[in-house]
């Protein structure tokens, strides 16, 4: 055994001198045309017994060595099919600190089929040889992925296949990310380097989606399709020459899920949201910085615009910095304090609609802009104009249809006996989903207790009924109240000028009479 071990070893090595001599002898003898020409011919011939391309992508790319947007995206396509392809597999935390996310360990390949296309990845990673000490020691290290795939789908691999996986890889990048909940409101605004304020951030877990809203099973259905439709639109836009960009204006009185309604588009398109707080921005410049510095998927949010500035109306704006101006000059006092409210926030109506017209054709990705009022009536027709505001979408009153949803929703019943009242009461009578959810909630574990938050809503909705029918009354005796003293008011007008009248047909009688004038 030890003899034939031994007989391996001499002739593995005299077959290793017999290769390094015929090499030397072939750079000795050969002219530099020759070798180049051999070698061009082995190639070719390697080629022909082994017959696949590998493609290696690098963690890191350029003189900056920045991070590669491609390897990136790799690295999410494949941990989606490595968890049920590959056999090792190494676990990383991501998003809340809460989900793990599973992807391929190094030197493990696998196997990815395309269009009927065979192709293998392989995650990879080199150390330098020379190692030094480092109190980071994998930062030395070069992580990158190979793939392989056979010479005949080469033009399938890099015009349809890596396409695909760049769009797959950043739609999984997407999903994996944390959202996140921009504000520049106050208390919670950070001045920056060149003042003004900017935006600060918090994970963005809101749970509110468009299956827990109450509404319009009909009205969600077209909102959920005119946002897919924006979403995926990045074709159709550039066609028609928009900037990608949609506006939506939300109103209806308080309670009614219009706040609700903006973190359920959120979460349904995947979008971060940036709350504008407007009362707290200077001025139009840094408007214009805040909304620039607003990222691609994201929905920026103008909470009650009608209350958030003197964005009513350009002109009521202009009348009342005349009746400013006015008393300026009668009491210096007063007029300085004016002024000082005029510098808290300069943003003009001009302004915030020069920046939705203008600017937005600059930047490149999408956003939504939502306003969100419960005056409608009271917005300059300007500000909400079809191309800036496109989609004007009512949040009413609860029905029976919203309140379907909030049963499921609080009581997890589909039906009940109670439910025929209530939906002839929410026909009857206006309650906002926020007061028929709050009734709702009184329920405890016992399912007994479904009867008795039904019972309370309805006892609510009699005393919501009740008062309206008061108020109704009162507003009616009030306009009567009104109507009578308007005619008591007319009545004495005319008996006054009747008397009038007599009074002067008598001086002018006396005037004739007499000739005299008083
Ligand atoms: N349509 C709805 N569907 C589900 N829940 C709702 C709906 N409307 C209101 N609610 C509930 O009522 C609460 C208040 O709603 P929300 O803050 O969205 O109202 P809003 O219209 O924004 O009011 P405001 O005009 O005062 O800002 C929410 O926490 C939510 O639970
Ligand atoms: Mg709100």
């Amino acid at each position: 055994m030890m003899m034939m071990k031994g007989e391996m070893w001499s002739n593995l090595g005299s077959t290793m001198a017999a290769i390094m001599f015929t090499y030397a002898m072939f750079r000795q003898y050969f002219p530099p045309q020759v070798q180049d020409y051999i070698f061009r011919y082995s190639k070719k011939l390697s080629n022909l017994l082994y017959p696949y391309i590998h493609v290696t992508f690098d963690e890191y790319t350029g003189e900056r060595m920045k991070k590669s947007e491609a390897f990136s995206a790799i690295q999410n396509y494949l941990s989606d099919k490595s968890s049920s392809n590959a056999k090792r597999l190494k676990a990383d935390v991501i998003k809340d600190s809460q989900s793990l996310v599973l992807s391929m360990d190094y030197n493990e390949e696998i196997t990815d089929e395309f269009d009927g296309v065979k192709l293998w990845w392989s995650a990879n990673r080199s150390t330098p040889k020379t190692q030094q000490f480092s109190f980071y020691p994998a930062a030395d290290e070069k992580r990158f992925y190979v793939l392989k795939f056979h010479k005949r789908d080469r033009e399938f691999v890099t015009g349809t296949y890596l396409k695909h996986v760049m769009k797959e890889g950043k739609a999984i990048a997407a999903d994996n990310r944390q959202r996140r909940l921009y504000s520049n409101g106050a208390g919670q605004s950070f001045h920056g380097p060149r003042g003004g304020t900017t935006w600060t951030h918090v994970s963005f877990e809101h749970p509110a989606t468009f299956e827990t809203l109450a509404m319009d099973e009909k009205k969600k259905k077209e909102i959920k399709k005119d946002l897919l439709k924006f979403s995926n639109g990045k074709d159709y836009y550039a066609k028609v020459g928009k900037a990608w960009k949609r506006g939506y204006l939300l109103y209806g009185p308080p309670g009614t899920g219009k706040s609700t309604m903006v973190a359920a588009m959120a979460n349904f398109l995947n979008y971060d949201v940036y709350d504008l707080e407007l009362t707290t921005v200077k001025n139009n410049v840094e408007l214009r910085r805040l909304l620039i510095e607003t990222s691609n998927k994201s929905i920026i949010v103008i909470e009650d615009i009608d209350c958030s500035l003197d964005l009513t109306g350009q002109r009521e704006g202009k009348k009342k910095k005349k009746e400013e101006k006015s008393e300026e000059g009668t009491d210096p006092i007063s007029a300085m304090s004016k002024n000082e409210e005029r510098k808290e926030s300069e943003v003009t109506l001009s302004g915030l609609l020069n920046f939705i017209d203008g600017i937005w054709s600059a930047c490149g990705g999408e956003r939504i802009i939502v306003f969100t009022t419960n005056h409608v009536e009271k917005l300059d027709p300007a500000l909400i104009r079809r191309g800036r505001m496109d989609k004007h979408i009512e949040m009413s009153y609860c029905r029976f249809e919203a309140f379907k949803v909030l049963a499921k929703n609080y009581l997890d019943i589909d039906s009940h006996p109670l439910f025929g009242e209530i939906e002839r009461l929410l026909g009857e009578t206006d309650m906002t989903p926020a007061d028929v959810a709050e009734n709702l909630m009184l329920k405890s574990d016992d399912d007994e207790e479904d009867e008795a938050c039904l019972e309370s809503l309805i006892e609510a909705l009699k005393a919501a009924k009740e008062e309206a029918r008061k108020k109704a009354e009162e507003e009616a005796r009030l306009l009567k109240a009104e109507k009578e003293e308007k005619e008591r008011e007319e009545a004495e007008k005319e008996q006054s000028g009747k008397e009038n009248g007599k009074l002067e047909a008598i001086s002018a009688q006396e005037v004739k009479e007499n000739g005299v004038v008083h």
